[in-house]
């Protein structure tokens, strides 16, 4: 079976300028997400899609096939999906088909090999037709998250059956972490979004659940990679 890995990296990032090259713990961030798919023994290429020509210059400098992505595709209302799309297209057109989808944003620069493997093994024994990866968190949509109501007050997002007084004893809620989306390129030429199908997932660490959209989030992946002592494709 074949494995393609692929990074999306568009140009104009809007809350971060130029943040898929900005330079963390030493490395442009999008050369975590190639060195990753590089050292695993399952992913057999990894792809950049891409809109702008400095990122593919370090995306090639790193090793990874550059896939040139038309305007169209880049700008702050593309839906990725329709990127993914693109990619698979091409691909199939320039390399063949292949079977596994990988999708590993340069957002989120910390992640184990193992988990990210986990999910390719899921999708190659048809456990869902996409898996995302997942991580607890103490925000729980049926006691501490709320939305605005039209006359201006505010009311739980989901209304839970009794009274909840703690935490706890609500469902556990999980956050959608963007570390990797792993899929079929049939799933995504034949679907239109992540939850049309059957969703299966990885359970990974709060101390990987990094996503840089602004700096602060940048900040902080800088401290957690820190702390997780940079060892995302060492550590199976
Ligand atoms: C494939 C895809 O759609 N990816 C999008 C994800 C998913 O929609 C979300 O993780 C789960 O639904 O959300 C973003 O990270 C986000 O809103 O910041 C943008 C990204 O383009």
């Amino acid at each position: 079976m074949k494995t393609f890995a692929f990074v999306f990296a568009r140009g104009g990032s809007k809350g971060l300028p130029g943040k898929n090259i900005k330079p963390l713990a030493g490395k442009p961030l999008l050369a975590h997400a190639i060195e990753m798919a590089k050292a695993s023994s399952v992913i057999d290429r990894v792809f950049v899609s891409t809109d702008d020509a400095g990122i593919a210059e370090v995306a090639q400098y790193h090793g990874a096939i550059v896939i040139e992505r038309p305007d169209a595709l880049a700008t702050d209302t593309s839906p990725e999906w329709l990127c993914w799309r693109h990619a698979v297209n091409w691909v199939n057109e320039h390399y063949g088909a292949f079977d596994i989808f990988v999708s590993l944003p340069a957002t989120s620069p910390i992640r184990r090999i193992g988990d990210v493997e986990a999910s390719i093994e899921k999708i190659k024994s048809k456990d869902g037709d996409i898996c995302i990866s997942i991580a607890k968190t103490h925000r729980n949509p049926f006691f501490n998250v709320v939305k605005l109501r039209e006359d201006g007050l505010v009311e739980l997002m989901n209304t839970p059956d009794a009274i909840i007084t703690r935490r706890q004893d609500a469902p556990q809620a999980f956050d959608i972490v963007t570390s990797f989306y792993t899929t079929t390129p049939d799933y995504i030429l034949t679907q239109s979004g992540l939850f049309e199908g059957r969703v299966s997932h990885v359970e990974i660490p709060k101390s990987h659940a990094v996503d840089i959209d602004d700096i602060y989030d940048f900040k902080l992946a800088e401290i957690m990679m820190r702390e997780t002592g940079c060892e995302c494709a060492a550590k199976k």
